[in-house]
């Protein structure tokens, strides 16, 4: 039998520390500090002054397999995710063949299956080819053995209204979700970076706010007349803020996540021309920031996803214009929530564990993650030392990419060790 006790644990931070038994997948048993002995089989985790959080749900991960295995695999990137507390991950479509189908939808489902690390769930485009033209078959891949419960287009924004409209419909019929990528195209031609004073002063074209406000604002109508649910991606603008708390008091079934780094950090990196920094959506401005982290804590945004998206080094070490944009974010999320929410007393650990592991998995209606810490639930946690801190170095993360904007910051809090339906799956910043 695989057992597992975690000694003098703080369950959320709060209350007296605990013992917590972990026997066959489940939270078999709870007492107080040094109740439970450690049966023979028993693997001990000496947990005191730790904090025992449900493992982190993130609903907008790039896995980058198929197609561009020298940057990340369902493997490595299982291993970044289970050693940043990770449970379960959502394996967003924009791969080489695209993720449009059932074979590849599988394919993925199968990998993370083998790999055994994290649940790896797979996002089905909702257009082919991530074209924009036509519907791609939603009903089979939710119908084939991946399950598929999560749909976009990520990378690319389903710009057409009445694609749009069309997809938020079939998403009803087929109990599922569309996260848009909110990008109105013809804002962005040529965008190089937040549209303000710094990109204006450096010579490069803006991404201005509106294009990602126009987007939201136009797909919570459409969502509310097709009685539809509806995800936004990354919102990174203090406008999207406006149009989210609108809609939802509208009671619009809207929903929507942050990314870590648009809680952090601002275009000022801009001035280091370090294309590392370079991000769709892109890196705004402070008044930007500090909104993102209200509307996190206040709940009008929801929860934080990483869009840990890996690019190679050549992708990545080249002129700005010519670099791909995103950065690393699985194994760094929960220092950075940390960070930015817990240090600055806008969230507790119960907000963590609301923001980055209940809300997620209500989101994408996974049954088994983000679920209380009591007896007989299931045992995916992860086990956060709260004063700890590390080092960031882009090579010795579990990633095969290095993309971290974190390069040589020091953070705070990590994440002791995770599990998996009982199993540990990565301890001390090491798998299993
Ligand atoms: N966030 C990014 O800058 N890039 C993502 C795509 C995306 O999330 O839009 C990628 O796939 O690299
Ligand atoms: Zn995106
Ligand atoms: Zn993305």
């Amino acid at each position: 039998m695989n057992e597992v006790v975690i000694r003098g644990a703080l369950r959320y931070g709060e209350g007296d520390p605990v013992d917590v038994l972990v026997a066959d997948g489940v939270i078999a048993e709870i007492g107080e500090r040094g109740s439970l002995g450690a049966g023979d089989a028993a693997e001990v985790i000496e947990a005191d002054g730790m904090v025992l959080l449900p493992g982190f749900v993130d609903l907008h991960t790039h896995l980058r397999e198929p197609g561009r295995e020298d940057t990340e695999t369902i493997e490595s990137g299982s291993a970044a995710a289970a050693i940043g507390g990770y449970t379960a991950v959502f394996a967003m479509a924009n791969t080489d063949p695209v993720a449009d189908n059932a074979v590849v939808v599988e394919h993925v489902w199968r990998r993370g299956r083998e790999t055994g690390l994290v649940d790896v769930h797979p996002v089905g485009a909702v257009t082919v080819g991530l074209e924009g033209k036509r519907l791609a078959e939603m009903g089979t891949m939710a119908g084939s053995a991946a399950g598929v419960r999560v749909f976009s287009d990520d990378g690319h924004c389903v710009a057409d209204p009445l694609l749009m409209r069309r997809a938020l419909e079939y998403s009803t019929a087929l109990g599922v979700l569309v996260a848009q990528h909110a990008e109105e195209p013809r804002l962005t031609s040529g965008a190089q970076a937040h549209e303000g004073e710094r990109a204006a002063r450096l010579g490069y074209a803006g991404w201005p706010a509106s294009a990602e406000e126009s987007i939201v604002a136009r797909d919570c109508v459409l969502a509310r007349h097709a009685g539809a649910r509806l995800h936004v991606c990354h919102v990174s603008t203090t406008g999207t803020v406006d149009v989210l708390g609108w809609a939802k008091g509208l009671g619009i079934a809207v929903s929507a996540e942050v990314t870590p780094h648009h809680l952090l950090l601002t275009d000022e990196r801009l001035a280091s021309f370090d294309p590392v920094n370079k991000v769709n959506p892109p890196l705004r401005a402070e008044a930007d920031v500090e909104r993102m982290r209200v509307a996190l804590a206040e709940g009008v945004i929801d929860c934080v996803a990483t869009d840990h998206a890996p690019h190679a080094e050549q992708d990545k070490d080249c002129e700005w214009a010519a670099a791909r944009p995103g950065m690393l974010g699985l194994q760094t999320a929960l220092s950075i929530v940390v960070a930015t929410m817990v240090r600055t007393g806008l969230l507790d650990w119960r907000g963590v564990a609301r923001v980055m592991s209940e809300r997620p998995a209500e989101i994408a209606g996974l049954p088994d993650q983000g679920r209380p810490l009591e007896v007989g639930e299931p045992a995916n946690l992860a086990l956060v030392d709260p004063d700890a801190e590390w080092t960031v170095h882009g090579p010795e993360l579990a990633s095969i990419s290095a993309n971290t904007p974190y390069e040589g910051m020091r953070l705070p809090a990590v994440v002791s060790a995770t599990l998996l339906r009982g199993r540990i799956t990565a301890r001390e910043g090491k798998i299993g």
